[in-house]
């Protein structure tokens, strides 16, 4: 475990003491102002998780919780597939194997899984990429389901007691899988992608409410994967130095826990924080007391920016990972 009390808060250190120290990645504040500007914060602040396509019924709290850790168990490189693999394959197949199934992710079920059951599971006729991964990390969430949890997800959320930190803490805590850090200059630094953003999924799902009720949700930062630095960088917010730029516009890979990894990573974290105070400081100075802006719905804008621009935006960078 992290010697830090708030483990999003360890990301946001994590994050501002990779970027004084960066040399490859830079974040320009101009821009930030800029975008501060001109985007829409009520937009952004109306910002709704996708109920069409992920599993959601509000008459199974508990099964909508089991599927959003399965997903988020899942939720990472769906970049070296041959065969165009995206999220919505992830979030959709796991729908239909829930629908098909109900018991389709007990965590009995999910200990007890290999590669094939996972793409059973998707209802993916290739191999997945990081197959084996794939099978073993959700082995270890239905495993330590069981040992600690009574085999349900909802127990896991109501432990955290309505709070994102904590919960974030015991995802962390109970799957060795969901520890997304790294080595940076000697330290040991914190992006924590896929606990964050189950945090954020059973939030949204739930729209604030039942499980999804957390006190300090505005404490999660932006998940550090690939969509939104391409967006930062196609705004001018990131820049690449020269050999790191041909590097990511040639897809070339990047090596897990690299230099240029760790520091596209941190400044996407960074940017986003200083585009949410920005903001924030905008709102109020109009006048608005009351505000519902925070990283996670900054987040899906951008990423949602990104997924719609995919095919004009440059690359993203791409590393063989399991944490995002
Ligand atoms: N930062 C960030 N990354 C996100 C998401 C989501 C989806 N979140 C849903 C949850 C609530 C909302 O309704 C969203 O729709 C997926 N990803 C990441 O993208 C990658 C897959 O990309 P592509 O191959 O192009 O589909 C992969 O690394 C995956 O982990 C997000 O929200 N933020």
């Amino acid at each position: 475990m992290h010697a830090y009390a708030n483990p999003c808060q360890a990301v946001r250190e994590s994050a501002s003491s990779i970027v004084q120290d960066a040399s490859l990645v830079s974040i320009c504040e101009d821009k930030i102002e800029q975008l501060a500007g001109s985007l829409d914060a009520a937009t952004i602040e109306a910002g709704v998780y996708d109920h069409a396509l992920h599993f959601w019924d509000p008459e199974r709290p508990e099964l909508v919780a089991q599927y959003l850790l399965a997903v988020d168990a899942l939720n990472f490189c769906f970049w070296p597939s041959e065969v165009e693999l995206e999220y919505e394959h992830l979030a959709g197949g796991l729908k239909r194997a829930v629908l098909a199934d109900p018991s389709a992710l007990d965590a009995a079920r999910l200990a007890a899984i290999d590669g094939p059951g996972v793409r059973v599971l998707l209802g993916w006729a290739a191999p997945l990429p990081l197959e084996a991964e794939r099978a073993r990390l959700l082995r270890e969430v239905g495993s330590a389901l069981l040992e600690l949890y009574g085999g349900l997800a909802a127990n896991l959320v109501r432990a955290a007691g309505q709070s994102a930190v904590q919960l974030v803490r015991l995802v962390t805590a109970a799957f060795p899988g969901f520890r997304d850090h790294c080595v940076y200059r000697g330290r040991q630094l914190f992006f924590y992608k896929r606990a964050q953003i189950f945090v954020g999924d059973i939030w949204g799902a739930f729209r604030g409410q039942g499980l999804g009720a957390f006190a300090d949700i505005d404490q999660l930062t932006m998940f550090a994967d690939y969509r939104v630095p391409v967006v930062l960088r196609e705004l001018g917010v990131l820049r690449y130095a020269p050999a790191l730029a041909e590097a990511v516009d040639s897809r070339q890979e990047l090596a897990a826990g690299s230099q240029e990894e760790v520091e596209i990573r941190a400044a996407t974290v960074e940017a986003v924080e200083q585009l949410r105070r920005a903001m924030q400081a905008r709102l109020a100075a109009e006048g608005r007391a009351e505000q519902r802006l925070n990283s996670v719905l900054l987040d899906w804008a951008l990423w949602e920016e990104g997924e719609a621009k995919r095919k004009s935006h440059r690359p993203h960078h791409r590393v063989l990972t399991v944490y995002y």
